[in-house]
């Protein structure tokens, strides 16, 4: 039955498609397209009765309490949607439906039709269902038309028994389109007595509510569609429209689509990173634009499909760990919340709330799989003892995963997560580049690292109540990585004015240093710098701290590079002056990463519902130096 019996199509030299008596005016039918046309000659084959050619059929399909699309979800069973995207996925399609049922039976009636108040809109309702998740595609007609005759528009075909067949994701099965008849055929060893499956498509589990009313628990085809807002102004909407402006073919207004995938998602690039298996990759590409701090941005490559910001380049590691940062934020946010929605559910009582609850329980997994993906590659990079051995870094997987807490994990799960992360590359290649202040001394030279613990330290041990008070994100890790910026940057400086060549720190701190001075103007010691109102409120206080702990302790500030530094004043705290103190504060606004702390751990149960408020989650601050 289809669009062709509607319209009494007559091929050439063929017999030609009976209407069995159901007739709709034509112009209503030019008007609605081919979809809409099957759906009211259903009605009308259903209203027939048993005088229908279809009824025998018509008589086996599921009737309105059979029924279990999210449609036919009544009050109870709309609580289990609660909190997920198919509670405005549903609204939505019910409205698009009811708008294009208003409108078919305008036409008809203005077209004089009879009996048009027995399409009633529950009528239309079911006979939509039917086709949503029975119809088969207009190619499986190709046995006795030519492709040519088919409508360009969707044209579904129902096709009585050959639809009995469920869904099985990923069931190797092929249809063929003969002139006698509809092959199907089964391409792998079925047992007797086992259930033969159909193979609806690459469909994840939001789609199987609303089309099929029912849902796969691991379904291998899963996703979730994530919104990502670019605001105008924006890095994001700036490099789109950049985009939109070097390729006008592009369509201007098409909304991107971002997707969150299942770890053995059958479509994903088995040969891309990881992270763009699990991301779509224009999902992580425009979270890294919206992570990037200046320097990255001037790297940004627009073609005509992506927009990104390279990661192979020295210094753009950076970008990936805080994009993963950030997307790790937003998956905890949906677990986290989706599980709090659910808490004051009970017991599922019928077929819809049971798949209801299955369909939560997938996405919650879903967001938990890729958080788990996201924070093993941000623990990885924050691994400062390895070197980056294929070895090491199965030794250090199998550690991180064993830290997995079981009540969010099956071993099944976390087995797959395993094989998977160790078969894809990541894009988070470079280990230890991530520091915290009591990392950082691990890469000083060895002969340097006392001195430079005992400067730092003691001026910190001083300054900890009165910077601890400031009123800013993590005021102590702020203060000590710029005392460490300053104070790098000063024995690099003595470096270069030495003669003896002697290399106060390592190459990959020289090579960054050169790398910042490149990136950030450097303050010439005749100007004195000044910093935007709010921030010089905070310098000011730096300054003010330092001064004081100077007046009391002079020594506290004498470095052993210092007898080799050449054009600097008697000023004993040289190597942090004001100018340089806002020198490293404005390179710490751009080189630093805050990830969130032990994500894992918000993901148990009785965490969520403390969390699911507008409390901020807990980050800790991490100083970016890149490996050589
Ligand atoms: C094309 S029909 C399949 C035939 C179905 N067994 C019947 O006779 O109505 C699609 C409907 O079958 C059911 N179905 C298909 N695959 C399923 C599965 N894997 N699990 C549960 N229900 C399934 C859903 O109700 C769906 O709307």
């Amino acid at each position: 039955m289809s669009y062709f019996n509607a319209i009494e199509y007559c091929p050439d030299g063929k017999s030609p498609f009976s209407s069995h008596g159901v007739t709709l005016p034509r112009p209503f039918i030019d008007v609605v397209g081919p979809e809409e046309t099957t759906i009211f000659f259903l009605m009308g084959q259903n209203l027939k009765g048993p005088e229908g050619f279809w009824y025998p059929y018509i008589r086996t399909l599921p009737r309105e309490d059979d029924i279990t699309a999210l449609l036919y979800y009544e009050e109870e069973d709309l609580a289990w949607l609660n909190g997920t995207s198919l509670y405005q996925a549903r609204e939505q399609r019910i409205q698009e439906w009811r708008s294009s049922y208003d409108n078919g039976m305008k036409i008809l009636r203005d077209s004089g039709m009879e009996k048009i108040d027995d399409h009633s809109w529950e009528l239309y309702l079911w006979a939509s269902t039917i086709i949503a998740s029975r119809g088969f595609s207009s190619e499986v007609l190709t046995g006795i038309l030519d492709k040519s005759e088919l409508p360009a528009e969707r044209m579904s075909v129902l096709l009585p028994l050959v639809d009995i067949a469920n869904h099985q994701p990923l069931a190797k099965v092929e249809w063929q389109a003969g002139r006698e008849n509809i092959g199907f055929v089964v391409m792998e060893d079925i047992a007797a007595g086992q259930e033969i499956g159909n193979n609806y498509g690459p469909r994840d589990n939001g789609q199987l509510m609303l089309n099929y009313g029912f849902c796969i628990p691991e379904n291998p085809c899963e996703y979730r569609s994530v919104r990502l807002k670019s605001p105008p102004g924006s890095p994001l909407d700036y490099a789109k429209t950049r985009q939109l402006q070097q390729f006008p073919r592009l369509k201007q207004g098409t909304e991107d689509r971002y997707y969150v995938f299942n770890i053995s998602y059958p479509l994903s690039d088995s040969a891309a990173p990881i992270e763009l298996a699990i991301f779509s990759p224009n999902l992580f590409h425009a979270v890294s634009i919206l992570a990037a701090n200046d320097r990255e941005l001037e790297t940004l490559e627009i073609t005509e499909n992506s927009i990104q910001i390279p990661s192979h380049i020295y210094g753009n590691s950076r970008n990936s760990i805080a994009t993963l940062s950030q997307i790790l934020m937003e998956l905890i946010t949906h677990a986290v919340k989706l599980k709090a929605s659910g808490m004051s559910l009970k017991e599922p009582k019928n077929f819809k709330q049971h798949s209801a609850k299955t369909y939560r329980e997938s996405q919650i997994m879903l967001s938990q799989i890729a958080t788990v993906v996201a924070d093993w590659a941000l623990t990885w990079a924050r691994n400062r003892d390895a070197v980056g051995a294929q070895k090491e870094k199965e030794s250090c997987l199998d550690d991180y995963l064993s830290r997995v807490p079981s009540a969010i994990f099956s071993e099944k799960g976390i087995g797959r997560v395993r094989s998977k992360v160790l078969q894809h590359r990541s894009l988070v290649e470079n280990v230890g580049e991530l520091f915290q202040y009591e990392d950082l001394f691990t890469i000083i030279p060895c002969e340097m690292q006392e001195s430079c613990r005992n400067n730092l330290h003691n001026i910190l041990v001083y300054a900890e109540d009165p910077i601890g008070s400031l009123e800013i994100d993590d005021p102590a890790a702020m203060f000590s990585f710029s005392l460490f910026l300053c104070w790098v940057v000063a024995a690099y400086k003595s470096t270069t004015a030495s003669t003896s060549r002697d290399n106060l720190i390592s190459p990959r701190l020289t090579k960054w240093c050169c790398f910042l001075f490149g990136k950030y103007p450097v303050p010439s010691d005749d100007v004195s710098w000044e910093l935007p109102e709010e921030e010089e409120a905070i310098l000011g206080r730096f300054d003010d701290v330092l001064d004081n702990i100077y007046a009391q302790e002079p020594e506290l500030f004498r470095t052993n590079f210092h007898a080799i530094r050449s054009t600097h004043s008697d000023d004993g705290k040289w190597w942090v002056s004001p100018n340089w103190l806002r020198w490293a504060w404005l390179v710490l606004g751009q080189e630093t990463v805050n990830i969130l702390s032990d994500p894992l751990l918000h993901l148990l149960e009785d965490k969520c519902l403390a969390l699911a408020g507008p409390r901020e989650l807990s980050t800790t601050c991490y100083l970016y130096i890149p490996q050589i």
